[in-house]
């Protein structure tokens, strides 16, 4: 049977890391590293993972703001929140949660927020640095797949990595941050022809269609290293629950490791995301930045020790 990947561990493990490193930021140098998040409409599913952000980052000794606006606010509203937010010499990182009501354009909004304050990493000049192989902030979801990854695997350069999806907040960013790593890297899509087959190719294969268990068993080359990005709430009252793109009965039995949904990459998410706006502070402050600029690089300590 495959070895679960503990996604809830490592992320309180990098969470008490963070908080080590904003303890040291806030005693040695004054420095309090905030985050803004803002929540548009009354989405339940959204207020709840908007809540927890908030929750965590002051959990790590950060400030944290959470503005909800109403779902019928105009877009130069939320606009004009987002300048002041750029402005506030307290706010080291702005996330506003996707997806936006409809009369809102989401490029008007990200292009506006401060690139040095985009922990999601979605800011055009972040995602031209990221695809540069650069330095920029990357989107949280997948630095946690990568952490994962190389806490499972170590050595991530040589191997096959299979991404399933091509969005902007998942694969296409995976993608670079894994060429990074030096994987070779195949991203399949809704177009891709022979999926199963081009799925069995994959040392590392990494779903993130929102299609319930669409990777089955016989898709997954024995041993290889399977991280599950989906998220489906399936149910109503007690029958709800959470779903992945991988069907774990079968996969299971073939993979030498899974990650698990819920527990795997959504807690990384948030942790990472914690991660980014402590990388912004020091950034921003000119204070030496944290190492782990790679996230596969568990040899390094969070933050070089002469920061
Ligand atoms: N854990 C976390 O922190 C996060 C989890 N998620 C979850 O990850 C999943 C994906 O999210 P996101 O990337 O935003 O989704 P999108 O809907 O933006 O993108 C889905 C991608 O999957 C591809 N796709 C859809 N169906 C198939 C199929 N049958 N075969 C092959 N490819 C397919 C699409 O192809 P095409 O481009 O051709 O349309 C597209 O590239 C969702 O379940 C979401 O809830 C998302 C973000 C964070
Ligand atoms: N600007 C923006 N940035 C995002 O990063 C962003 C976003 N918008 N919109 C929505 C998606 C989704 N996302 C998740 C975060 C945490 C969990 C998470 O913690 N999941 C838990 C369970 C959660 C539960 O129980 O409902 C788990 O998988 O174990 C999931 C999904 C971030 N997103």
């Amino acid at each position: 049977m495959a070895t679960l990947i503990d996604g809830k561990t490592q992320a309180r493990e990098l969470r008490d890391a963070v908080a080590g490193e904003v303890q040291r930021l806030t005693h040695t140098q004054d420095v309090v590293p905030g985050l803004a998040v803002i929540l548009v409409g009354e989405d339940p599913a959204s207020q709840v993972y908007v809540r927890r952000k908030g929750q965590h980052a002051r959990e790590v000794g950060m400030r944290s703001v959470e503005h909800t606006l109403s779902a019928s606010t105009p877009q130069r509203e939320l606009l004009a929140l987002i300048a002041e937010l750029n402005a506030d010499p307290g706010v080291h990182g702005i996330l506003v949660q996707l997806p936006l009501p409809t009369h809102i354009d989401p490029e008007a909004v990200i292009h506006a927020i401060d690139p040095a304050k985009d922990v999601d990493g979605f800011h055009p000049l972040n995602v031209g640095s990221l695809a540069a192989g650069g330095k920029g902030l990357a989107p949280c979801t997948p630095l946690g797949c990568v952490r994962l990854l190389a806490s499972h695997l170590g050595e991530l350069a040589g191997r096959h990595a299979v991404i399933l999806g091509r969005s902007r907040i998942v694969g296409r960013p995976l993608a670079s941050l894994l060429l990074r790593e030096d994987c070779t890297v195949t991203v399949a899509h809704s177009r891709t022809v022979n999926l199963a087959k081009v799925c069995r190719q994959a040392d590392i294969l990494v779903a993130a269609v929102g299609q319930p268990g669409l990777v089955q068993g016989d898709w997954v080359k024995a041993g290889a290293t399977v991280i599950d990005v989906g998220i489906t709430r399936l149910g109503d009252g007690e029958e709800r629950r959470l779903v992945g793109d991988v069907d774990a009965a079968s996969v299971s039995r073939v993979a030498g490791a899974l990650t698990p949904v819920p527990g795997g990459v959504g807690p990384m998410t948030i942790a990472c995301l914690l991660h980014n706006t402590l990388i912004a502070a020091c950034r921003q402050h000119g204070l030496p930045e944290p190492s782990a600029a790679s996230p596969a690089d568990t040899s390094q300590p969070l933050v070089h020790p002469h920061a």
